[in-house]
């Protein structure tokens, strides 16, 4: 069974549940210093009215109230500082983790749920928990402990006149309740509807260039003006649904002294409360009923808290790619094959019966129609999606039997959009690998963007990305793709589109970089330029997620078939004469 959402906030506070512990108790305490000051001038009032003029210990007493006030004080102060300790570091370890998590998880996740949904998720609804545990435990222990203390307290007094303060108490919950019906739908509708808005914004500022050029304003954009619209709609709703309710339940908790001022007053003037009673009665049944008030609001904002820690769990529970940990090999020679090999992203089959082998240190290319299923082949080779158990084996391992680890230190990837970091270029081909300058810059070197790189005025310091001014072309962030692949140095690599965007000058850097990163290496190179490739051991032309040839470049084109056709119609094969 699914465990509440309180209970997951709870289970990734590890040893941070002391300290939400620690702030829980120094908020009751803290309450019970709220009622101290009342209790001692329910005393001082006895003395004072009890007649006979005795003052007796009224200083004492007013020492007392003082104490109990300073220490209200502390108490409050040691709460919050330790739930805000605790919620910081929960944050960071839900955060943490959840990155890590995401690290874990198949491709397929992140088809299923948009960039703005994960993003809210991390950035706001985390956001949120820290609200509720550093604010809202040590509130929601003061506002329960508070008035169940005063009730006691007033029961102790004058039971009767205590049991009336309850009359607003119910009525104000029934109007409460009736508003509560149905919230969970509205918090669920909340939540899709911030994560909609968040990815249509994220959508926005990535296309921010082909919305321009096409003249399009925000307004324009469609799905944007809808569900700021339909968020617009949802909260005058929500506002029309609940508020007469709130209001109501407000007006009653507000309207204490309406019920206490005439029946104390008639309990008194019968002789049966004591004018020190009397005056506790008013003084607290104001304390009683406020506490309620925030209670209310508590409930409010818990609803909106638990249903954002929903979305966090979306990510932190998603299942992970099965990972091998045992028997793990180190080193793969880089020997792959593919035995009848069928994938479908969603219903249909985009690669089918596919039987491939690639001995290790040889190339093959792979050619064919967009669409044909190339790139999905090469994200398979890598686990990014996950293809039927044994289907694809590296060393004869099934590939979800080798380690992820392993798998990504031994397989180098060039996608055809190369995603840079807003860092310098040197950290952009270092990526996170322990290696030395000189090694970044070896493999710059090998990758033939070395000269340019020194040819910036910050050299590998130059930092890239939005706001720098720094803008690589295509062909250049290419060749830094390609260059962390040689420091990577993995036997076995897989290149997409690695001349898509290139002009000659790029290209024929990019070619060099690519003979030599095919040296000893099992290489799959996905490419429409078919003279890119002229040079690979084998040839597979792909269509419709099917091999319909096979062969190297002098034999395909001897066969004078389906590639012997592409090559002559153009694809790429153009300036191979
Ligand atoms: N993430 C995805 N979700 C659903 N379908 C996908 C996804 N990626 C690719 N496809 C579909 O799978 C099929 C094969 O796509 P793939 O990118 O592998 O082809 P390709 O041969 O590499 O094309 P291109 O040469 O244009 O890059 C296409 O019909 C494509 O629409």
């Amino acid at each position: 069974m699914k465990s509440s959402n309180l209970s997951f906030i709870l289970s990734h506070a590890g040893k941070q549940k002391y300290k939400m512990y620690a702030s829980v108790v120094f908020s009751v305490l803290t309450a019970l210093m709220n009622l101290v000051p009342f209790i001692l001038i329910y005393k001082i009032l006895e003395t004072l009215l009890g007649g006979g003029g005795q003052t007796d210990g009224v200083g004492r007493l007013v020492a007392w109230t003082a104490l109990a006030a300073v220490l209200h004080m502390i108490f409050l102060l040691l709460s919050l500082a330790f739930s805000h300790m605790a919620a910081f570091s929960i944050l960071h370890e839900i955060r943490v983790k959840a990155m890590d998590h995401m690290g874990k998880l198949p491709l397929g996740f992140f088809r299923k749920h948009s960039t703005g949904h994960i993003k809210k998720a991390i950035d706001e609804d985390v956001e949120k928990l820290e609200l509720f545990i550093a604010h809202q435990i040590p509130d929601l222990a003061e506002a329960v402990v508070t008035p169940l203390l005063v009730i006691i307290y007033l029961v102790s007094l004058h039971w009767p006149m205590a049991l009336f303060l309850l009359i607003p108490l119910i009525f104000s919950f029934l109007s409460q309740m009736l508003m509560y019906q149905g919230r969970a739908d509205m918090m669920r509708e909340y939540t899709t509807l911030q994560g909609k808005l968040h990815s249509t914004i994220v959508e926005y500022i990535r296309g921010i260039a082909v919305f321009k050029a096409f003249n399009l304003t925000a307004r324009s954009f469609h799905q944007y003006t809808e569900t700021t619209k339909k968020y617009l709609e949802f909260w005058i709703k929500c506002t029309y649904d609940t508020m007469s309710y709130y209001t109501v339940g407000l007006l009653l908790i507000d309207s204490g002294l309406i019920f206490t001022i005439p029946a104390g007053g008639i309990l008194f003037l019968r002789g049966s409360l004591s004018g020190a009673a009397y005056v506790m009665f008013l003084l607290l049944s104001s304390v009683f009923l406020q506490s309620f008030r925030k209670l209310l609001e508590l409930g409010m904002n818990l609803s909106m808290l638990l249903a954002g820690a929903n979305q966090i769990r979306g990510i932190l529970e998603a299942e992970p790619q099965r990972d091998q940990q045992q028997g793990a090999l180190s080193e793969l020679s880089g020997n792959v094959a593919i035995n009848n090999l069928s994938f479908a992203y969603e219903n249909e089959d985009v690669l089918k019966q596919v039987n491939l082998q690639i001995p290790a240190g040889s190339s093959v290319a792979l050619v064919g129609p967009s669409g044909s299923g190339k790139t999905t082949l090469g994200l398979l080779l890598g686990r990014f999606y996950d293809a039927p158990h044994g289907a694809i084996t590296i060393d004869g391992i099934p590939i979800d039997d080798i380690p992820v680890k392993t798998l990504m230190d031994q397989t180098a990837f060039v996608f055809q959009d190369v995603f840079m970091l807003n860092d310098t270029i040197f950290n952009n081909i270092r990526l996170g690998m322990d290696k030395t300058r000189e090694e970044v810059e070896a493999a710059a070197q090998k990758a033939q963007i070395h000269d340019f790189i020194m040819s910036l005025e910050n050299g590998y310091e130059t930092v890239l990305g939005e706001g720098t001014g720094i803008k690589l072309s295509g062909g250049e962030k290419q060749r830094i793709s390609i260059a962390r692949v040689f420091l990577k140095d993995a036997p076995l690599v897989v290149l997409d589109e690695i001349t898509s965007y290139s002009d000659i000058d790029n290209e024929a850097r990019i070619q060099q970089a690519m003979q030599k990163l095919l040296e000893n290496r099992t290489a799959i190179i996905i490419a429409h330029r078919l003279y890119t490739i002229k040079n690979v051991d084998q040839i597979v032309v792909l269509d419709h997620g099917r091999i319909i040839e096979q062969g190297t470049h002098e034999v395909l084109m001897a066969k004078r078939k389906i590639y012997h056709s592409l090559w002559y119609k153009g694809e790429g094969g153009v300036r191979s004469a």
